[in-house]
């Protein structure tokens, strides 16, 4: 506020030399009031570049890195686009932000949707030859006018690529888009995720800002107008729950994996693991995605892969492309665990669909079941830091919030959880920010 007020006029100047049209400069030459500066230099900051003190650095930065960076190699390719979108961050003004926030991702999201159901992509994508608009329509079946409305935003967003007047090439979306494992990420938000993000502002005013801790009476509730939790509102709805098990098999591909080898140290698992044993158990294993990269990773890993999930979720996993070494098994992890000794039961982005207290029953019956020095539990979860958190990370922590009443762990918390469930955590295993870690887990 002591800024603000102490700003001269010329503080509060456009840089092109023009004073604000709102009334801030005066023309009956009366001093300013301190309300008149303070709404002229907001002005003034909503349109101008937002912190342009970082432009000089970051285009250093970006223009560093983009010599030397591989785009083929993970860890350089994240890196050049953090820097070149923390630029894009510094740059823009707030009004630019606020219309990219406001207008430009619900309907960049509603666009996208619709091609998905019309096929668009796949249609687009199937060869490099652009396609006219025209054409895309009739391979559509949509109204012309609508859809060259539609493509026209596709291409100002980056979803395809412009070759002339309506006419349109793929990319490396829009190709993504045309095989359904990828494209269901669409519906599934809006048919299970968006509507409870939509509703939270509503629901934590209503909650007095507490944070949230039931399941059953959360922003989901609100925004679904259902009184289900979110895996039984799945039952009831199970298009959307297949989308979502595909949506869960594909959101981490390409990034590091605890079973690549320089993360976890895999092959300590053998150790006495014999070919009948069980070697891992993931429970809560969806389309048994992360046992199939396991037995394609580690082919010669001795013992038995067990997947168990929800009786709806095994079926449509016996229907993907599970290894066919895996076993399945229908397991509701409420209830008491059927495989006793495994050498370890992992979980994926499970525990944090939970609050502390089910994530304990769920701990508890693993506990049950471990085999005293022989038996791990092996958690894949984010560990959310204490600074420079990502991106992607604090989004999921905010679905969790709205959908689940649960929340991405910080280390305190997960050291906290685990010793309350009669495990300790003998280490945490970390790739880099932004992917899950692994938490090695053993009988306290
Ligand atoms: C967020 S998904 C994670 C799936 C998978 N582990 C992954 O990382 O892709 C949570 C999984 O927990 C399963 N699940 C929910 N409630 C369950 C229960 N009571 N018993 C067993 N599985 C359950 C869901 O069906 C879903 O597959």
């Amino acid at each position: 506020m002591t800024d603000i007020a102490s700003l001269t006029l010329s503080e509060t100047t456009h840089t092109n030399g023009h004073s604000h049209t709102n009334g801030a400069n005066h023309t009956n030459g009366d001093c300013q009031t301190n309300g008149d500066l303070q709404e002229a230099f907001i002005d003034h900051r909503a349109t101008s570049a937002n912190t342009p003190e970082l432009v000089p650095g970051l285009v250093d930065q970006v223009a560093s890195l983009g010599k030397v960076a591989s785009l083929q190699d993970h860890t350089d390719r994240a890196t050049l686009l953090e820097a070149a979108r923390s630029l894009v961050y510094a740059l823009e003004t707030p009004r630019e932000a606020m219309i990219r926030y406001c207008w430009s991702q619900a309907t960049l999201y509603a666009t996208l949707e619709t091609g998905v159901d019309l096929g668009l992509f796949a249609i687009l994508s199937k060869d490099e030859r652009p396609k006219s608009a025209a054409e895309l329509a009739k391979a559509t079946g949509a109204n012309p006018v609508l859809l060259a409305r539609i493509l026209k935003h596709l291409c100002a967003m980056g979803v395809i690529l412009e070759t002339g007047p309506n006419e349109y090439r793929r990319t490396g979306i829009s190709i993504s888009l045309s095989l359904q494992r990828y494209n269901d990420a669409y519906p599934c938000m809006t048919n299970c995720i968006t509507s409870g993000v939509l509703a939270l502002p509503a629901q934590l005013k209503k909650d007095g800002y507490a944070n949230p801790a039931n399941g059953k009476d959360c922003a989901f509730q609100r925004g679904f107008r259902t009184d289900l939790h979110f895996f039984e509102f799945m039952k009831e709805n199970p298009e959307a729950a297949s989308q979502f098990n595909n949506h869960m098999s594909v959101y981490h591909q390409g990034r590091p994996s605890w079973m690549d080898v320089g993360f976890y140290d895999v092959p300590s698992l053998f150790a006495n693991v014999a070919q009948d044993d069980v070697l891992l158990v993931d429970v809560g294993g969806s389309m048994g995605h992360d046992l199939s990269e396991f037995r394609r990773k580690w082919s010669n890993a001795p013992g038995r892969l067990v997947l168990q999930d929800l009786p709806d979720v095994v079926a449509q996993a016996k229907t993907g492309p599970l290894h066919p070494s895996i076993e399945t098994m229908e397991h509701d992890f409420f209830t008491e665990q059927p495989i006793k000794g495994a050498r370890a039961y992992y979980m994926h982005s499970v525990l944090h669909d939970w609050t502390d207290d089910n994530c304990r029953k769920i701990l508890k019956g693993l506990v049950n079941a471990m085999k005293p020095g022989h038996s791990k539990v092996l958690i894949n979860e984010n560990v959310i830091p204490d600074t420079n958190a990502y991106w992607e990370t604090t989004s999921l922590d905010i679905i969790m919030m709205a959908d689940f009443a649960s929340t991405e762990r910080t280390e305190a918390h997960w050291h906290q959880l685990i010793g309350s469930a009669g495990l300790k955590i003998t280490k945490i295993w970390n790739a880099q920010k932004g992917v899950e870690s692994l938490i090695e887990c053993e009988l306290a």
